[in-house]
């Protein structure tokens, strides 16, 4: 498979991507063209409103398969296909604005809450007041004296991880994001914040495809697809029913938490 070297830019239309259909073909991954890849031939379909759980053991490459999709590393090989699209033909400006990110540990604006709900200052208040209370933080914020003008302090050190997630799940919410890449928080969120981010990515975004990077098997019990890596190679993927019920490698990591 040789790479693809756009000849011109493709401009996406305003709404893209629409459906939020990922199509991996081939693709080998490295970090700098002059080192080896770290995937390779990684094939993968998503059909757009899917929850793909991604697992396997540290350093497999869940991060790398993700941020391979905001070109962040080097496609040494074959193509990602967005809504039909190949993200190698599309400024990098405009690929990363259309999609949605939630690291490990969110860094949130320096600004006040509602600029890191509604970035562009499109939605009224209430709009922002209903996002909140989907992700079970109004309450909090209310009892705030300056309400949505408190003013996050750099970075958002006084939230914590758990809610950094939320609030940063609240503008994809604002956004209408159709293509969410989470990386499950490995730092210290309490059993309710993780039970809530869970309840939200599955109830706020059924049109939405959701990426979960796994780092418990726990999270992505009922996502519609889970693809297990295996040093940069695609082991297993199937449903989470399906793996479970077969001698998989999904199953024996489900045992273990059992
Ligand atoms: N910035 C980088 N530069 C060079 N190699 C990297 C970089 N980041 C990751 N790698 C390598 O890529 C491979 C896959 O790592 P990756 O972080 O994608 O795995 P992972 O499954 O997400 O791991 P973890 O669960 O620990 O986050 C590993 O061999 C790792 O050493």
């Amino acid at each position: 498979m040789v790479t693809c070297v756009c000849v011109t830019e493709i401009v996406p239309p305003d709404e893209w991507p629409a459906k939020g259909e990922v199509t991996f073909e081939s693709v080998s991954l490295s970090y700098d063209a002059t080192l080896e890849p770290v995937v390779t031939d990684f094939n993968l379909h998503v059909h757009g409103g899917e929850t793909i759980g991604l697992c396997g053991r540290t350093g497999s490459g869940k991060s790398s398969v993700t941020l391979s999709l905001f070109r962040i590393n080097h496609i040494c090989a074959g193509r990602i296909l967005i809504d039909g699209l190949d993200i190698s033909c599309i400024s990098l400006h405009t690929l990363r604005s259309r999609l949605t990110v939630i690291p490990q540990d969110p860094v949130l604006f320096s600004g006040t809450l509602r600029f890191n709900l509604d970035t562009e200052g499109s939605s009224d208040d209430s709009a922002i007041w209903r996002v909140l209370e989907i992700v079970q933080m109004k309450a909090g914020v209310l009892d705030l004296p300056e309400k949505l003008d408190f003013v996050v302090t750099e970075g958002g050190e006084n939230f914590s991880v758990g809610e950094r997630q939320l609030l940063c799940i609240a503008r994809a919410i604002m956004r209408d994001s159709r293509l969410l890449i989470m990386d499950e928080a490995t730092a210290s969120v309490d059993l309710r914040t993780d039970q809530v981010i869970q309840e939200v990515l599955r109830t706020q975004f059924t049109h939405s495809t959701v990426v979960i990077i796994a780092h418990r098997v726990s999270s992505i019990l009922t996502c519609d697809k889970v693809v297990v890596l295996s040093a940069g190679k695609v082991l297993e993927v199937d449903t989470p029913y399906h793996l479970r019920m077969r001698d998989s490698v999904f199953a024996s990591m489900v045992n273990q938490i059992d």
